[in-house]
């Protein structure tokens, strides 16, 4: 059974009506099924299954405790791009020996903080990057294990503002550029090179990008063997697609299955790194409709979520279904193709354009697919309160975020004395 699905005209989160969930807890909110987040896990664990492996969970995809935590007790590792995403890690239970470090800015403070912790893994972006590591090591007298994050100029054919996997992307150390870096990185006292990682975007739909990816690294692979630099692990990266609206990503075993055929029979431990196809349709955003109102030229939902709640659809245009909790007998409504829109001052403040709903006043609706790069991306614009997230199990359902105040968001703020 999916997830979220209707039983008897009402769509449900497992063995909960959405709507029982919408009158406890409020609305707008984030619900999210923790039997969909264990699926998802263990569909690539599956895939993974008789090689060295770790899929690490890409926390900025959904960094609440609950979901790290259901997470790391299935067994995941973490991969962090912050110190404040480490410190969620370890909060919830993870285990810092699984934690790869990515990202492109880390501060000495991190780097010490990671370090001291004892991560698996910093993939690093930039020479510089690799110096900062080497000096803070040093200060400590460790030996920072590092993988290179390398960029293969390969085009993953997905939205720009997502793919990181080209030339002109600030992402990554140039391919050409690696392994002269590598060279450099063998003679650092206080880095140990143990891997290889490269990201090549998000929201991939097929696996031919990532195999041109790995041919690219496994030939650097291969010179740096020939330089006497052996590597121990592969990282992949992320970036696999899910279904949104009509796309057809392959599924975790196609892709695990082809690259395993890539990787063939070298010693090497595969990682990978996804958020999304973990994440992302283990979550629904619970929204209620506030007023309908009609024009000459259209018809507007105006609802109590907003782009603050969700910010995809304002900022790449993204889709994402968006359902009647209940549905109506036919013709009980006049069904309408409505904007679906928020309450903040911003023409971008949309949810959906142009969906074809029979709703009234009061209706709940959910937003499918929200798990992944949701809450995240909430913000406090037009001073409201981030939603609440609700984590449900079979019949049960826990707050595992409250919903923000008036008095918790201004707490940190103050006026002038004089
Ligand atoms: C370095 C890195 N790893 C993993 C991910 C997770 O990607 P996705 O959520 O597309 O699986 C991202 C985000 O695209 C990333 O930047
Ligand atoms: N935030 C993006 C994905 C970015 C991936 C970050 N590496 C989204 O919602 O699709």
């Amino acid at each position: 059974m999916t997830p979220f699905h209707y039983q008897n005209d009402e769509l449900f989160a497992e063995d909960l009506p959405l709507s029982r969930i919408a009158d406890q807890f409020g609305t707008p909110c984030y619900v999210y099924s923790r039997a969909a987040l264990e699926d998802n896990l263990r569909a690539y664990e599956q895939a993974l299954g008789d090689i060295p492996h770790l899929t690490c969970f890409a926390v900025k995809a959904n960094s609440n405790l609950a979901v790290l935590n259901i997470l790391a007790r299935a067994g995941a590792g973490f991969d962090i791009v912050s110190g404040g995403e480490l410190a969620r890690v370890l909060r919830a239970g993870g285990q810092a020996s699984k934690v790869i470090f990515s990202g492109l800015g880390k501060t000495e403070a991190e780097i010490e903080q990671a370090l001291k912790a004892g991560i698996l893994c910093f993939n690093v972006e930039s020479e510089p990057e690799l110096e900062r590591i080497n000096a803070v090591a040093g200060r400590l007298s460790m030996r920072a294990p590092i993988s290179l994050r390398v960029n293969p100029d390969v085009d993953a054919g997905t939205h720009p503002y997502i793919s990181t996997g080209l030339k002109e992307n600030k992402f990554g150390i140039d391919i050409a550029q690696a392994l002269n870096v590598y060279k450099h990185a063998a003679t650092l006292p206080n880095i140990h090179v143990t891997g290889v990682d490269c990201h090549i975007g998000s929201q991939l739909t097929s696996i031919a990008p990532y195999l041109d990816a790995i041919d690219r690294v496994l030939m650097l692979i291969d010179q740096l063997s020939e330089h006497g630099i052996e590597l121990q692990h592969f990282d992949i990266g992320g970036g696999l697609g899910v279904v949104y609206q009509d796309e057809q990503p392959p599924a975790p075993h196609e892709l695990i299955d082809a690259v395993k055929a890539r990787l063939a029979d070298r010693k090497l431990e595969l990682i990978v790194e996804p958020g999304r196809s973990i994440a992302a349709n283990a979550g629904i955003l619970l929204t209620r409709v506030e007023f309908l109102k009609h024009t000459d030229h259209k018809h507007f939902a105006i609802v109590d979520g907003a782009m603050n709640d969700l910010l995809r659809p304002a900022l790449y245009g993204a889709w994402q279904a968006i359902e009647p909790v209940k549905l109506k007998l036919a013709g009980q409504h006049t069904g309408h193709a409505y904007d679906i829109v928020g309450p903040v001052c911003e023409s971008g403040d949309f949810l959906g354009k142009d969906r074809w709903l029979e709703i009234a006043p009061g209706d709940l609706l959910a937003v499918r697919s929200a798990g992944a790069y949701g809450f995240v991306m909430s913000s406090n614009y037009n001073t409201r309160n981030r939603a609440a997230e609700v984590m449900v199990d079979g019949n049960q359902a826990t707050v595992v975020r409250k919903r923000e105040t008036i008095d918790y968001q201004l707490s940190l703020e103050s006026t002038l004395s004089d």
